[in-house]
């Protein structure tokens, strides 16, 4: 028997209305099963929604029309069972990395020497052990988003909702980057939506690819990615280009219908 859908959205539509200019529609009946411990990427034209959705998903938007339950229950607001990783690190300025990433635990009420094992822990595994006691604005770019993915994962949140988590990282470290997070993912029971540009970094991490059409965004298609991830040889992997390669079409077609280009 299947394991029950963890996530489920349902019907949903999503409308911006700013205080000034138009209305916009971001997101037209949506509707998604994502299964416990199952890691979703979610992939589309820039504007399509993704972002959109992940904030649905985790509580941050209000969900005016259909549903979004985690385990039975409606989505109102976020909560610890769901950690966000923006596009746009958010870190507290005014904190340290090891109190950015303390912050969570302190929330959680767990002890004093366990939390700074543990923000110690998470600091070594996305390289930035050194600069425990710098801040924000004293670090790179790349740096402060892997601070932020430490906070996150530091707190050991059930879902996990990344939104582009390595697009600010240099080439090197994204690939470090990926292969931790698909080790973390297979070592610990999570479920992961993750929103990413790029089509081969969707199929080497993900077992399903959603693809969003372009704005409004609805799910297209969803193509089935899973296959052994720890094959030394995947770049080469027939099923891995063949997948690429699919859904570079897809993503192209749905590219060309945002910028308004007949094909
Ligand atoms: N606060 C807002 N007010 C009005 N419109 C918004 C707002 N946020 C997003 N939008 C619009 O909603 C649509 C979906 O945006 P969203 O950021 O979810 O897309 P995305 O697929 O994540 O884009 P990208 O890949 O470029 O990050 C876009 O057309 C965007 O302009």
């Amino acid at each position: 028997m299947n394991a029950p859908a963890q996530i489920i959205v349902d019907n949903v539509n999503h409308m911006y209305r700013p205080p000034v200019g138009r209305e916009v529609l971001a997101l037209d009946q949506i509707s998604l099963s994502v299964s416990n411990r199952e890691f979703l990427a979610l992939l589309g034209p820039s504007g399509c929604g993704k972002s959109t959705l992940l904030y649905l998903i985790g509580g941050f938007l209000p969900v005016e029309i259909g549903s979004i339950t985690v385990d039975g229950k409606k989505v109102t607001a976020p909560g610890p069972d769901r950690g966000i990783v923006f596009q746009h690190f958010a870190l507290f300025p005014w904190k340290t990395v090891r109190g950015n990433v303390l912050y969570g635990l302190e929330r959680q009420g767990m002890q004093k020497a366990e939390r700074e094992a543990r923000a110690q822990q998470y600091i070594d595994l996305v390289g930035l052990s050194g600069f425990e006691d710098s801040y924000p604005s004293q670090l790179s770019g790349g740096m402060k988003q892997r601070a932020a993915i430490a906070r996150t994962l530091a707190f050991d949140p059930k879902i996990l909702l990344m939104d582009e988590p390595f697009g600010a990282l240099d080439a090197q470290t994204r690939g470090l980057m990926q292969r931790e997070l698909l080790s973390i993912w297979q070592r610990t029971p999570k479920t992961v939506i993750f929103v990413t540009h790029d089509v081969q970094e969707a199929v080497y991490l993900a077992d399903r690819v959603a693809v969003m059409s372009a704005r409004p965004g609805r799910i297209k298609t969803i193509v089935d990615t899973k296959f052994d991830k720890n094959d030394p040889d995947i770049f080469k992997n027939s099923f891995f280009v063949d997948k690429v390669d699919e859904l570079w079409n897809l993503v192209k077609e749905e590219a060309a219908k945002a910028q308004g280009v007949k094909r």
